[in-house]
């Protein structure tokens, strides 16, 4: 579970929160996502999340860990995925992804299998040896995806993980996401693309300015907004 309460980021030397206030949960089972366009305070929600940047007002919990207090704790229950997650230049998809199980310490036999398990589910096996100065954008999305589920965390933090991609490699990222909220995982990702939402999400937070300025089921915002056109919605509220 995440349940985030008044959070609230400034970054030094700017006049004006990066992201101000906000408040939500989302529960085990439940794909929630954060909407908005560039600059809306996504990224900078999503890092305070996964402690690498410390809120400057707020709480924060996830998975039962305040992300302030218990930041060891947090990161170890969650899967991180950023549009920049490095890819290493000479190491293989297999050693990737075995290098992160390692620093989570999960013993090699259990490793293994649940190497295997990723690499078949994410179409992985025919790159296992490929290094990563030789493979496409989508290749290394799949490898940051194994990465951050290889020790199986219970929530699931992805910042617009289907960037760059094709649409073959986009719907198997969105199919991956949709068999983690069938284990009950918790999942939260941003984006700013309206089918995304459409497709997976339970609930969306539509952000604008660093702020949530709608936040709910689809069908709650169509029918409060009186609008059903999505992409009318997302206009009259983020503009
Ligand atoms: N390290 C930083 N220092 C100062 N300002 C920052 C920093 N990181 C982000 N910002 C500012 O915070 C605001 C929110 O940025 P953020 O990257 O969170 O938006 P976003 O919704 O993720 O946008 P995008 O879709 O472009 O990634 C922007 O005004 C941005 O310029």
């Amino acid at each position: 579970m995440i349940e985030v309460q008044g959070l609230t980021k400034w970054f030094r030397g700017s006049s004006k929160a990066a992201v101000e206030n906000l408040h939500f949960t989302v529960q085990p089972g439940e794909v929630f996502g954060l909407l908005g366009p560039n600059g809306a305070g996504k990224t900078t929600t999503l890092r305070m999340l996964c402690t690498v940047l410390r809120p400057s007002r707020g709480l924060a919990r996830v998975a039962g860990f305040d992300v302030v207090e218990q930041a060891a704790e947090v990161r170890r229950h969650i899967g991180f995925l950023s549009a920049n997650t490095g890819i290493y230049e000479r190491m293989t998809a297999w050693e990737m992804v075995e290098y992160y199980g390692q620093l989570y310490q999960i013993p090699p036999q259990r490793l293994r299998s649940r190497m295997e398990e990723l690499f078949a589910t994410l179409q992985m096996n025919d790159f296992r040896h490929r290094r990563g100065g030789e493979m496409s954008t989508g290749m290394k999305q799949k490898v940051s995806i194994a990465r951050a589920l290889v020790h199986d965390p219970p929530v699931l933090i992805f910042d617009e993980p289907t960037v760059g991609l094709d649409v073959l490699v986009q719907r198997a990222v969105l199919q991956t996401i949709q068999q983690l909220r069938g284990q009950g995982k918790t999942i939260l990702f941003s984006t700013h693309i309206l089918r995304e939402v459409e497709k997976l999400c339970d609930r969306v937070a539509i952000m604008s300015r660093g702020q949530i300025v709608a936040c709910g089921t689809l069908r709650d915002l169509q029918e409060y907004y009186r609008q059903n056109d999505l992409e009318e919605l997302f206009f009259s509220l983020v503009s």
